[in-house]
């Protein structure tokens, strides 16, 4: 089995993304997060851009003690003298040089003609070796550059004194078996006794970044560039926590090893997703929040039996706490039963399938049901509109940073109008202290959230309140629809309040 080297470039590419910009202080503590994942190479960023990338480069060289760092520089001496200063600290460095080798980028770009590109790989190639004793060269734009001229570039690299060569799907142009076979092609063709590590960096505008990666991997490459969760220019790169965790699921099929501790891997995409502000979406793989979440029925009742049926990752495995089962309208008996259980209730057959079908009619209204939801329907109550109460009057002044003042009636079933005023630091908080002298109860707010049902400036709130009668321990669910706000909560409120006076 051999080995896959982990290159990450979430400070250099991951920091291209736009509106992400970390300081020096969070590069810092992401690098030391990155070490502790097992990466073998940071690229810490790219010196000669500025001030703070050249500091934090500087920053990173000094307290990396176990992966060897890295820096990016164009074929320009200046940019290679930077990288060098930046690294001159670090225990293991390297430089990462490159130049765009495609017609378009030559021409319009650089505006240079292919012997020129040639000539200024020799050059510089041979500059930056003179330097480091690990030079890694890029050919940008690879994928879209001219097979013959794409050898003659690496060729002149490799000539120069680079021993690793990184293949750049720059604009995400490729597909695996395209990008697989250009890997191939250049192994077999480039001609040196040297040992040369062949690399792969994939960008997702289509959408192929990961597969991308992992079939240069299957096709010889030995080392993958990428960054965690898939941060980077426009679409992103190759998101390297999922290529890690496909190849110790695939074993079987990829044959080879890495020196990432999976275990930390939910910790470094947390980090990321919270100094970068780039949340990670649910449905993402490996790290997004439902990758081990499971509300249809016959997965939570496949689950129950044996985990494996449908999980083939562990969430322990990348350092997630536990799968869930979170209940839903496209839930099943196994799993409510076991919900219940969960939550000390011991019920009959009879009663479950009772309580089930309640179940089934709240899943249909609210999307979210929650461990309180099920006490109250185990209560017996349901978020229906509460009957024989009515909304009659919402009078609200609003004043700016100061105090919210309402003005609430309310009509029962016997025609009674019941009103109050009251005063609140916020405008819920007014609404609730108006109802509660209508309503006069002990009673505890268990919780109050907000939906939007619909999208837009005009969408319709959707309101849930679950208070608790301190006399009973009763809790009571109720719902409130409206396109106002602070009509929806009132709505709530008053349903909620009208089931403990039931
Ligand atoms: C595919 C990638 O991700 S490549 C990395 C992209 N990352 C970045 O660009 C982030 C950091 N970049 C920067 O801070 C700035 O672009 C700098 C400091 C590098 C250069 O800034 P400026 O001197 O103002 O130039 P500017 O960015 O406008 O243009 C780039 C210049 O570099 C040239 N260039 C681009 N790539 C290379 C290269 N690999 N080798 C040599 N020259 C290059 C361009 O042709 C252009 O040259 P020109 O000024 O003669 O037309
Ligand atoms: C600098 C290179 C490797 C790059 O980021 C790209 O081509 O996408
Ligand atoms: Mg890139």
């Amino acid at each position: 089995m051999t080995k896959i080297q982990f290159f990450d470039t979430t400070l250099r590419d991951g920091e291209q993304t736009p509106g992400v910009s970390f300081s020096t202080e969070e590069k810092v503590a992401i690098a030391l997060q990155l070490e502790k994942w097992g990466v073998d190479v940071i690229e810490a960023g790219f010196p000669a851009s500025s001030r703070e990338s050249f500091r934090a480069v500087e920053e990173i060289a000094k307290v990396a003690t176990k992966m060897s760092v890295t820096g990016l520089a164009r074929l320009v001496k200046h940019d290679i003298d930077q990288a060098f200063e930046a690294l001159k600290e670090a225990k293991f460095p390297q430089i990462h040089v490159f130049i765009a080798t495609s017609p378009i980028h030559m021409e319009y770009k650089l505006k240079m003609t292919p012997d020129e590109v040639i000539a200024s790989i020799k050059e510089h190639v041979s500059y930056a070796r003179e330097k480091f004793e690990i030079v890694q060269f890029s050919p940008e734009d690879a994928t879209r550059s001219e097979k013959d001229f794409l050898l003659k570039a690496v060729q002149t690299a490799v000539d120069a004194g680079a021993s690793v060569i990184n293949i750049p799907d720059t604009v995400g142009y490729s597909n695996p078996q395209e990008y697989g076979e250009l890997f191939r092609y250049l192994i077999e063709n480039v001609q040196t006794d040297r040992e040369i590590i062949y690399s792969s960096h994939c960008h997702d505008d289509l959408g192929m970044a990961v597969s991308n990666a992992l079939s240069a991997i299957k096709n010889g490459s030995r080392r993958v560039e990428g960054t965690i969760n898939g941060l980077g220019e426009r679409a992103g790169n190759t998101a390297l926590e999922e290529v890690a965790v496909a190849l110790k699921i695939r074993q079987d099929y990829y044959g080879q090893e890495t020196q990432i501790n999976l275990k930390e891997t939910k910790n470094t995409s947390d980090l990321i997703s919270r100094f970068s502000g780039i949340s990670v979406p649910k449905n993402k793989a490996v790290v997004g929040g439902n990758a081990f979440a499971h509300e249809s029925g016959i997965h939570q009742d496949g689950f129950l039996k044996n985990p494996n049926t449908y999980e083939i990752i562990t969430p322990e495995m990348v350092g997630v706490a536990q799968s869930s089962l979170p209940l839903g309208k496209l839930s099943g008996r196994h799993a409510f039963k076991e919900k219940l259980k969960e939550l000390g209730y011991t019920l009959s057959e009879e009663e479950v399938k009772e309580a089930f079908i309640r179940f089934k009619d709240l899943a249909d209204k609210k999307n979210n049901i929650s461990d309180t939801d099920l006490r109250a329907l185990l209560t017996g109550q349901t978020i229906e509109k509460a009957k024989g109460v009515e909304l009659e009057e919402l009078n609200f002044s609003y004043h700016a940073g100061g105090t919210q003042e309402v003005d609430i009636a309310v009509r029962f079933e016997t025609g009674e109008v019941k009103s109050a005023k009251a005063n609140g630091k916020g405008s819920v908080e007014a609404v609730f202290a108006a109802i509660d002298q209508i309503f006069d109860h002990e009673i505890i707010v268990n919780s109050y959230e907000l939906d939007a049902i619909t999208a837009g400036v005009d969408a319709q709130a959707q309101v849930y309140v679950s208070i608790t009668d301190r006399l009973t321990n009763n809790t009571y669910n109720a719902v409130g629809i409206d396109y106002d706000i602070l009509k929806a909560s009132a709505l709530a409120y008053i349903y909620a309040n009208n089931f403990v006076r039931q």
